[in-house]
């Protein structure tokens, strides 16, 4: 243990692999560190390899995060993550699943070799100081703020441009009513309709993208996209009616979602169900609006348990309760 807590940037780039997707995960795992609280992320971006350019593009962006743990301490807990993603090491400045360097850390110089900080790159890479400076334009290295760093035109002359793809650790909430048993629905139907959950589901949902599975898709009234919102299924092989967007995998939904987050920053993103796009989507899901429905009525499909989301409000309807979840 160590009283001292310290805000340290991280940068992280992938470009092997479903490159948005470990970073997503890597930024997951810093959260959950001991000692450690993720404050901040840069958005992602698309750049040109640096250094050794016959390989892919990667995807780069930063991250801020407070901790407790010594530096290297820190290093080492990072060095594990990227060895659970599948980080080979194979050669310097080479292709990789994922790469994760300190940048800097506040109030601390080292040059071990091991742990060098700053970075001695920092200063030369665009692909490093675009995202530091959207979390940490302040921040001073080397007696000059990253901002400044940024105009200078080395940096300006490199690819660096925003990446379609969404960049939050957990880009989705879902809303989803469930009885006693935590049952969600039953022969692709729901299992009671009320008036005031239909009400609150509107009211959270107008305006917005609800993302849903074939069976829910089916079940909708007419089997007609949701009016006043952006209807998307997740579906591999079902035909979709006009006024619906399909997306055949993962990898085409958060396409899809950056591009109309791009458009429309503000809109929110809920997974609408069923049992099986909430499981797909699971580890996406920041935030669930639950309905908490009276008794139990022979559910065939169900919410997995909410282990990991911690209750933050809750409020009693006439006939149900409401909850919001958060995860911890
Ligand atoms: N600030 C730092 N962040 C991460 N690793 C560092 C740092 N300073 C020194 N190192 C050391 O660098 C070594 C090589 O790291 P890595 O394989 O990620 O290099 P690289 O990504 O190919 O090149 P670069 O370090 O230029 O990004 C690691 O063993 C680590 O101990
Ligand atoms: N665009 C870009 N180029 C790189 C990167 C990276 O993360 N992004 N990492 C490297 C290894 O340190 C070498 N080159």
């Amino acid at each position: 243990m160590n009283d001292v807590q310290r805000r340290i940037w991280l940068s992280l780039g992938a470009n092997l692999g479903d490159r948005g997707e470990t970073i997503r995960e890597a930024l997951r795992r810093i959260a959950a560190l001991p000692e450690t609280d993720l404050l901040q992320t840069a958005p992602f971006y698309e750049t040109a390899p640096w250094g050794k350019t016959d390989q892919p593009g990667f995807i780069n962006t930063a991250a801020e995060v407070r901790t407790g743990l010594a530096p290297l301490e820190l290093l080492h807990r990072l060095q594990r993550i990227e060895r659970e993603l599948g980080r080979v090491r194979h050669e310097h400045w080479g292709a990789r699943t994922i790469d994760i360097d300190m940048l800097a850390a506040e109030g601390t110089v080292c040059r071990t070799g091991e742990l060098n900080l700053p970075h001695p790159y920092l200063t030369e890479r665009a692909f490093v100081l675009i995202p530091l400076r959207d979390i940490a334009p302040q921040l001073i290295v080397q007696g000059r703020s990253i901002a400044a760093w940024c105009r200078r035109d080395e940096i300006a002359g490199q690819a660096v441009v925003p990446a379609p793809e969404l960049d939050e650790p957990y880009p989705l909430k879902l809303i989803v009513a469930v009885d006693e048993a935590r049952g969600m629905g039953r022969n692709g139907q729901l299992l009671m309709k009320l008036d005031e959950d239909m009400a609150r589901f509107r009211a959270q949902t107008m305006g917005q993208t609800i993302i849903m599975g074939r069976r829910t898709m089916e079940s909708l009234p007419g089997g007609r996209p949701l009016p006043g919102r952006i209807n998307v299924v997740l579906s591999s092989g079902a035909d979709v009616p006009q006024g619906f967007q399909v997306c055949r995998n993962e990898k085409q939904l958060w396409q899809l979602l950056g591009r109309l987050r791009r458009d429309e920053p503000g809109r929110g993103n809920w997974c609408i169900g069923g049992a099986q796009t909430c499981r797909t989507l699971w580890p996406y899901i920041g935030e669930i609006r639950l309905t908490r429905l009276p008794g139990e009525h022979g559910a065939d499909c169900f919410l997995p348990d909410l282990q990991g989301f911690r209750l933050q409000q809750e409020e009693r309807g006439r006939a149900c309760t409401f909850q919001c979840w958060q995860r911890a």
